[in-house]
């Protein structure tokens, strides 16, 4: 599907052209509550879009403004594990690049493998690693993108510094934990075992999640700057066995949701009185 016949016909709903695309994780949709003058799309009407199945994910694509920017929020996202390829998972920051958006604000609940996290606390992506199959490879094939000149190079990447760096001021403004990390991806759906986070753990992982690495893989390669943040809803504790549920994950959310808010607001506050400086990293 081209990104331009779903770029259309969102021009056919509204005209509003978007600078800065926000993506919800699991439990944290309520933030799109906070779009003033909204205009709702649920994502079965945009041609190319899935129906996003996962619980805690409302499926619809939310323009409007925040502190005067431009946005549009996807409440929602599509994963891997509920049979989505790569491109289907993609493809919506292609869309919203499309309509205008040049930065990706991206955040997912994840896993806390680094020992110093407590659930609630906000992790600011430095980098990834990417556990997902076939990340580079479209399940159909090799579509035209994936084989441009460059695409076996090493992802340009990708978290921007200046984007970070108001996320950190947004924590020690608002008074909250919020930390560097590397989150990795794994294809899900099911739960680590406790070696599984020794493991992580040990290569460098930060937080663990099912999610983000295709949608910020699609950003870097549209030349977006890109902001990515975790939640931590579940300590991923290799030394004692804890179940992890998505339903602790869900209400870790929704207890966090003023931590993101504060982030995003002050991120595009940024945005609006000055561009923000620095180059991607
Ligand atoms: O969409 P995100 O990454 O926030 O969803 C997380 C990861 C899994 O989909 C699910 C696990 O409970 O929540
Ligand atoms: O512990 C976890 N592992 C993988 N994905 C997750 N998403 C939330 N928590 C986790």
């Amino acid at each position: 599907m081209n990104p331009q016949t779903a770029a259309d016909f969102i021009r056919s709903i509204t005209d509003l052209k978007p600078q800065v695309a926000i993506i919800l994780g699991s439990g944290l949709g309520g933030l799109a509550d906070k779009i003033d003058s909204p205009v709702i799309i649920a994502f079965d009407r945009i041609p190319g879009f899935g129906t996003s199945t996962a619980s805690g994910h409302r499926g619809q694509l939310v323009f409007g403004s925040i502190e005067s920017v431009p946005v549009v929020a996807m409440a929602g996202r599509f994963h891997r594990y509920e049979g989505w390829s790569n491109d289907d998972v993609a493809f919506p920051v292609d869309v919203m690049n499309t309509v205008g958006a040049s930065h990706l604000i991206v955040s997912n609940a994840a896993g806390g493998v680094s020992l110093k996290f407590r659930v609630g606390d906000i992790v600011v992506l430095q980098d990834h690693i990417n556990f997902m199959s076939g990340v580079f490879a479209s399940d159909q094939g090799a579509p035209e993108k994936f084989a441009a000149p460059g695409c076996f190079n090493r992802p340009a990447m990708t978290y921007d510094a200046a984007m970070s760096q108001a996320a950190f001021e947004a924590a020690i403004e608002s008074g909250f934990d919020c930390y560097p990390g590397t989150y990795l991806a794994t294809f899900g759906p099911t739960y680590e075992t406790r070696a599984e986070y020794r493991m992580m753990r040990r290569i460098g992982a930060d937080v663990v999640g099912m999610s983000t690495v295709p949608e910020v893989l699609a950003a870097s390669r549209l030349g977006m700057r890109i902001l990515g943040l975790s939640m931590v809803s579940n300590v991923a504790n290799p030394d004692k066995a804890v179940k992890a549920s998505h339903d602790e994950v869900l209400e870790a959310g929704r207890a966090a949701e003023v931590k993101m808010e504060a982030i995003v607001r002050k991120v595009l506050q940024q945005i609006s009185s000055s561009p923000l400086q620095s180059p991607p990293v």
